[in-house]
């Protein structure tokens, strides 16, 4: 029999939730947990869909740990909080959810709503137990997302009594198409842990070695409950790109010229890596460049953090980016109206546009940002990327509004030619998708910044390059550090070719 300490859960659980509160460090002992009590199992199931699974979920068995069952619903509420939900009411979606959703109302002083599975046959034949308030918005909770479905159903009856659903949280987002499902029908889902968390932790402590990992990877990849199509308008974007190196995308008739060029230059150097060069000092950043150099396709730089710029650094940087073969990237996320990003762009202390040969910019503002943007960049042969998601915690740049941006950019693609996001999100093989956020130890900072690995974003997520600040200014030997990135962002692009081929 299982015996868990209920003070150590009940101590660690104020812990993590401080941790988490202030910092981001990950949910390692919750997971742990989880798999103690057996909430987590490796084998083979068959699901209620009839296909068999090598993980399964049973959460149903916490009801048993009441500390863990705290611990778990101060997780859940902490996450809407983080990610500023903003509702009036509570409800879980029955019936593992239900207790959960009763904690968190009852530590919260939170109105509670029931959804009944079935209408009684007397009384009020309610759906919804509870006070409703037609109008009012109604977070919904759940312990496992696979496609959405439940929290979907669980929306429809309370929509059909009059509230709002705009977010669902859940414990674990099995990543196998419930959140971009949901998010077409206008929910966003705040997942406490992932599966691709929780098979990294169980690794690491030991628990489960990596044929069985990778056996539950295979399975989320290759069971994926949402296909994107046209008709929902969802960027059909979660396979890799079939079989196409970088290579032959340099090739295709409509690729932007500058997307060629990095796709040539990623080719020959065997480099998916660019450097985030986010150092104050500009004698350092052109050490970092200089030294860097050979490893990267690309530097990425913030020139405004530096405390002594001067003209001279740009054209120095220059001279290393010819040099030592790659692209520089000014990271200067534009947000502005046309007018003023041309001026941004083009003038004032950094004069960007003289010298870099990549921009991003934000799509918040609407088309007329690029218009200003390309109208200066054009000319000079620049191009730009739109930031269609980002890596910090409790982003706001997701479902419609991702899709948006792609839209944006497949608009002005004589300009634009990829995204900053978190995984492939165009279905165009001539976008470049690049992805900030990648770090080999670490899962984030205190900051909100979240990390996944170079073969989390180049294998499973189909991305193209990897952005990597301090995985590799932080090292003790950034050159080193900078290969083994650059080696295991090429071992997982070969991978993917390797698979789709
Ligand atoms: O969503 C985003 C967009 C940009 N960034 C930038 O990338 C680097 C990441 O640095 P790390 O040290 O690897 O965390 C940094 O310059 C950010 O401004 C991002 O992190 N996320």
């Amino acid at each position: 029999m299982l015996i868990i300490k209920e003070e150590e859960i009940h101590s660690s659980f104020r812990l993590e939730c401080l941790k988490m509160e202030h910092s981001n460090v990950s949910f390692d002992s919750l997971i742990l947990k989880l798999h103690d009590v057996e909430a987590v199992k490796f084998g083979t199931f068959k699901l209620k869909s009839g296909i068999t699974s090598p993980i399964y979920f049973d959460l149903r068995v916490i009801v048993s740990y009441p500390s863990l069952m705290n611990e778990v619903s101060s997780l859940l509420f902490l996450r809407a909080k983080e990610a500023g939900v903003i509702f009036n009411s509570v409800c879980g979606v029955p019936y593992t959810a239900l207790p959960l959703a009763t904690i968190i109302c009852s530590q919260n002083n939170l109105p509670m709503l029931i959804r009944r599975k079935e209408a009684k046959d007397y009384g009020t034949g309610r759906m919804v137990e509870g006070t409703i308030h037609p109008g009012e918005t109604c977070l919904i909770v759940e312990d496992v997302v696979t496609s959405g479905s439940s929290v979907f159903e669980t929306a429809k009856v309370l929509e059909k009594e009059g509230l709002k659903v705009t977010d669902a949280i859940v414990l674990m987002d099995r990543e196998q198409g419930g959140r971009a499902k949901l998010a077409k029908d206008g929910i966003t889902l705040h997942s406490v842990i992932s599966i691709s968390k929780l098979l990294d932790v169980l690794l690491e402590n030991g628990r489960i070695d990596e044929d069985v990992a990778q056996g539950v990877r295979t399975f989320i990849q290759e069971n994926n409950t949402y296909k994107p199509t046209k008709e929902n308008g969802s960027p059909a974007a979660k396979k890799p790109c079939k079989g196409l190196s970088y290579e032959a995308r340099a090739q295709l008739p409509h690729v932007h010229p500058m997307a060629c060029q990095l796709l040539k230059l990623m080719a020959e150097k065997q480099s998916n890596l660019c450097a985030s060069a986010d150092v104050t000092d500009a004698k350092e950043l052109l050490e970092v460049a200089d030294a860097l150099g050979p490893h990267i396709c690309m530097l990425k730089t913030h020139v405004d953090i530096l405390h002594n710029f001067t003209p001279d650094v740009t054209s120095q940087l220059s001279k290393l980016a010819a040099k030592h073969s790659f692209l520089i990237f000014e990271d200067r996320k534009f947000a502005d109206i046309g007018n003023t990003v041309k001026h941004q762009y083009e003038g004032g202390l950094y004069q960007i546009a003289s010298w870099s040969n990549i921009i991003n910019a934000h799509a918040v503002p609407g088309s007329g940002v690029v218009k200003g943007l390309e109208a200066v960049g054009k000319p000079l042969g620049r191009g730009c990327l739109l930031i269609a998601e980002m890596s910090s915690q409790g982003s706001l740049a997701t479902g419609a509004y991702t899709q948006a941006v792609v839209k944006m950019a497949e608009d002005h693609a004589d300009f634009v030619f990829g995204f900053i996001c978190g995984s492939r999100i165009s279905s165009k093989p001539e976008f470049i998708n690049m992805t900030p956020g990648v770090h080999m130890q670490s899962a984030g900072d205190s900051l909100g910044q979240q990390y996944n690995s170079p073969e989390d974003v180049i294998l499973k997520k189909g991305s193209d390059v990897i952005i990597v600040g301090r995985g590799i200014l932080a090292a003790p030997d950034r050159v080193k550090a900078a290969d083994a990135y650059r080696k295991a962002g090429w071992e997982a692009y070969m991978r993917r070719l390797s698979l789709t081929n």
